[in-house]
């Protein structure tokens, strides 16, 4: 039987699915699995589409110090022992940003890879394990096609106005413009929408993928015409351990009068902020939550009207508003936190239905509210392997 992998790391877990391919069917999920908490304590955990666990593992000392690269060997070491004969005829990624070149998927070789590097200094959370795990894959098994598939793609169409900074032009001629990320996410949410309620999907929706990165999208049509990320993925919402938008002054601040320098300033905007900045606990929003302390609680706070002050932007945006989807970790498992939101948005005429949002919704919203509100779990995975298997040709879905 053949097979399908799809690799998706995120700047606090590395996500996975198995495929299976059969010409009569679509791809069926065989199975998926994660590593998250990378940094605080990773846990591997996988399982059938069955629900039966593969594997649950924790690592000595609590793991910490492993980086993404570390925990990919022996993630390969792991699955490696697990595919019961099947053949994976590709690999394809989540690369979190194609620059202004790549609006589509793209077979990987080394000029790609060459061009990729270039971007990593614009997604240093991300871009890096991304490719470091497209180069693991070509050391072990080389001639093995493998695809990029970019974060950024889904926005590349936005209006132009959308795109631009407010600084001089010939900067952004030079890529220095607002691109956004998540697209895969917000792709399959688009495509979700589209089957549960058509006629929402047509309208005016901002989908809020908030996960350890966290971003809006206004959505015209499924269409992304606006998105709260921009060159980078530190703008935009407060996030597990990213600033989201700051005062440019505040970081020529550090600079100039902290004397900070710019590797400082970096790791304090990327890795020291949002979440973990503000409650000087945890970046783990399941931590914050169980933690009585106030600082913890002054984080969520934050968390929840940056949130809904992004939405105000993205109203203004999109001229309105239809529905609002939630999605990712947060998004999709957080009641308290889609009710801090929505709460502050109730003079849109928001009113959430709270048993339905206990219970993880699809629909959260009652039925009166002048928008729908909704809750779709997202599949970075399921939207990789189908441009996957789209660039590697479905004649490879034959026969066991
Ligand atoms: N039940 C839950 N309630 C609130 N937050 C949750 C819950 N489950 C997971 N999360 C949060 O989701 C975030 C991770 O989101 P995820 O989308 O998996 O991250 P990544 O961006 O690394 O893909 C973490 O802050 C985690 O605490
Ligand atoms: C782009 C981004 O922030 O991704 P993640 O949510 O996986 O960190
Ligand atoms: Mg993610």
């Amino acid at each position: 039987m053949k097979a399908v992998v799809s690799l998706n790391s995120g700047s606090s877990s590395i996500k996975f699915a198995l495929y299976t391919l059969d010409a009569s069917r679509p791809p069926e999920l065989s199975a998926s699995g994660k590593i998250e908490g990378i940094g605080i304590a990773p846990r591997l955990t996988a399982r059938t589409v069955a629900g039966e666990t593969l594997v649950d593992r924790a690592w000595p000392d609590g793991g910490a110090s492993l980086t993404h690269s570390d925990l990919l060997k022996d993630l390969f070491d792991w699955a490696a022992s697990h595919l019961d004969g099947r053949e994976v005829i590709a690999i394809g990624h989540r690369v979190v940003h194609g620059g202004t070149e790549f609006a589509e998927p793209r077979l990987v070789d080394e000029a790609l890879l060459g061009a990729l590097d270039k971007l990593c200094p614009l997604a240093p959370l991300h871009q890096p394990h991304n490719l470091a795990a497209i180069r693991a894959i070509n050391t072990l098994q080389p001639g093995l096609p493998q695809v990029a598939c970019f974060d950024t793609a889904f926005h590349h169409d936005k209006p132009a106005l959308a795109t631009r900074l407010a600084i001089p032009r010939a900067l952004h001629d030079q890529g220095i413009r607002r691109y956004g990320f998540h697209g895969l996410s917000y792709e399959y949410i688009a495509g979700r929408l589209a089957e549960i309620d058509p006629g929402l999907a047509k309208g005016r929706v901002i989908a809020a993928h908030l996960g350890n990165g966290a971003s809006l999208c206004a959505m015209l049509d499924g269409k992304s015409i606006d998105t709260t990320m921009g060159f980078t993925a530190l703008d935009g919402l407060m996030m597990g351990t990213r600033c989201g938008s700051i005062d440019p002054g505040a970081v020529l601040h550090l600079q100039t009068q902290m004397e900070m320098s710019a590797a400082e300033v970096e790791t304090l905007l990327y890795k020291q902020s949002g979440l973990l900045g503000v409650s000087g606990l945890s970046s783990d929003m399941r931590a914050l939550l169980a933690s009585d302390a106030p600082e913890a609680e002054e984080a969520i706070a934050l968390f929840a009207w940056r949130a809904a002050r992004e939405v105000g932007a993205l109203l203004a945006s999109l001229g309105g508003l239809d529905g609002l989807v939630f999605t990712a970790g947060i998004g999709e498992n957080g009641p308290d936190i889609r009710s801090r939101i929505c709460g502050r948005l109730a003079w849109l005429g928001i009113e959430i239905d709270e048993l339905a949002n206990a219970g993880n919704g699809p629909l959260i919203s009652l039925p009166d509210s002048r928008v729908k509100v909704l809750v779709i779990p997202t599949n970075e995975e399921r939207m990789i392997a189908t441009h996957t298997l789209k660039l590697v040709g479905r004649e490879h879905e034959t026969a066991r």
